[in-house]
């Protein structure tokens, strides 16, 4: 696909529903006793995938695209699927889903594609499996596949290495059906989705800055979810509204839960015109309209406890520093290089190949802002958060930006391009 420059970005956007918070719905949705219905549901490949591993194990779920209905058989309610099951692409599917399964009466294979394969997933089976699961990773490299034994658990107190909502999610869902307390504490807060969700459903969920303790759960009730616009998603056209002049636009019903919201401070920081209006509470998640308007920015340093409530927006946050004044800092970011691709490598090349001052390093980038950015082929590695990145830089580019692989946006966003050239002047 191949993109141009544009005069302005003017009007509204709704961005389609939250991919952690789907994700968490379709599983508690699962687990819980009776019928969940889930509006604004992403209806991306990532959480039907979800969809799908649920309905192998014997989940009725009716998939009506306005609304989700998914009609739950309780915590001990799921059989063995007849087949593998494939997680696509994404993360999020494999490490919670791998907590589920460690606690089932049955054996399953888990796996998904060449990216998920790379994956680490040693940070799951490590506190799974002191928690008592059988999980082997069938080619011993500490990725998928996984072959998971559903055995009985423990609780325990887990010191996490990584501040990963993943993990976190993973083993507060193995929790569930430990013989006791599960604890986590991980060195900065992750998202806390999952804990917010548990206490929707009325599950047994404490937090204490960045430890979250469970209790083995009761049969609760389904419940009626209704998913925030996803601030990953909103972030493309954020940083769209910022860089490009003479623009306005307002983002619609976006969620801003602080522990997703980095994007806005680091954007504040950087000096951009950011408003929010409509600030309301959807199941718990505070939501908000983003109204942006192009603005000067300049360099900032992005590191610690911020990474996290973040990490999904350092691709085209690389985009805004690459527009900004000045120089940006990203560290403490080496996560990136464990995502869908390595995403330090992937922004770094594909940044120089468009005539940007930046350098890569062990845990981010050091961009040189403020130059002239020229057309190039950006290789997107099928890599969704890549493909939009670069879709947002072309609106400033002096030549036309062809993306190869651009259709993977499909994993988070299936509308993106749509809504682009909808806002696009
Ligand atoms: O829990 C989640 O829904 C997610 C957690 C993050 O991953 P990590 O927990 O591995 O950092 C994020 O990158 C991913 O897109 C979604
Ligand atoms: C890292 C991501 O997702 P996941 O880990 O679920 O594949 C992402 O969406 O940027």
């Amino acid at each position: 696909m191949i993109f141009h420059k544009i005069h302005s970005l003017k009007g509204e956007v709704t961005v389609p529903g939250d991919k952690s918070i789907s994700h968490r719905a379709i599983m508690l949705g699962s687990l819980a006793q009776g019928t969940t219905e889930i509006t604004n549901f992403l209806q991306g490949e990532d959480c039907l995938s979800t969809i799908r591993c649920f309905g192998q194990m014997g989940i009725h779920i009716e998939n009506n695209k306005d609304t989700i209905l998914v009609h739950g058989k309780g915590l001990h309610g799921l059989r063995k699927p007849d087949e593998i099951l494939d997680v696509g692409n994404s993360g999020t599917t494999t490490r919670l889903i791998s907590g589920i399964l460690s606690a089932t009466d049955f054996e399953v294979t888990l796996t998904g594609d060449s990216s998920i394969q790379k994956r680490p997933m040693g940070r799951i089976i490590t506190p799974l499996t002191m928690m008592g699961a059988k999980i082997e990773s069938i080619k011993g490299n500490g990725c998928a596949p996984l072959f998971i034994t559903g055995s009985k658990l423990k609780g325990i107190h887990y010191i996490s290495e990584v501040a990963s909502a993943q993990v976190k999610s993973g083993i507060l869902l193995a929790g569930l059906y430990a013989d006791g307390e599960t604890s986590i504490t991980e060195p900065y807060v992750s998202r806390n989705h999952t804990e917010l969700m548990f206490q929707y459903f009325g599950i047994d969920i404490q937090t204490d800055n960045t430890t979250v303790t469970v209790q083995p759960a009761k049969e609760f009730p389904a419940s009626q979810v209704v998913v925030p616009g996803d601030i990953s998603s909103a972030a493309y056209f954020i940083v769209a509204g910022l860089i490009v002049p003479n623009s306005e636009i307002r983002i619609k019903n976006v969620g801003i839960n602080p522990t997703r919201d980095g994007i806005i401070k680091v954007c504040e920081q950087m000096g951009a015109n950011i408003t929010l209006e409509n600030i309301t509470d959807t199941n718990g998640e505070p939501t908000a309209d983003i109204i942006v308007r192009s603005s000067e920015l300049t360099g900032t340093i992005i590191e610690g406890g911020i990474i996290p409530t973040l990490i999904d927006e350092l691709p085209i946050i690389a985009i805004l520093a690459a527009v900004a004044k000045g120089q940006t800092v990203i560290k403490d970011a080496s996560e990136l290089k464990v995502k869908e691709s390595n995403r330090i490598d992937v922004m770094v090349k594909n940044l120089k190949l468009m005539g940007v001052d930046v350098e890569g390093t062990e845990d981010g980038m050091i961009i040189n802002g403020g130059n002239t950015l020229h057309g190039a082929t950006i290789d997107s590695k099928l890599d969704h958060r890549i493909a939009m990145s670069f879709a947002i830089a072309a609106l400033l580019a002096d030549g036309p930006i062809e993306i190869l692989g651009a259709e993977c946006v499909n994993i988070s966003y299936p509308d993106f391009y749509t809504h682009l050239n909808d806002l696009s002047q």
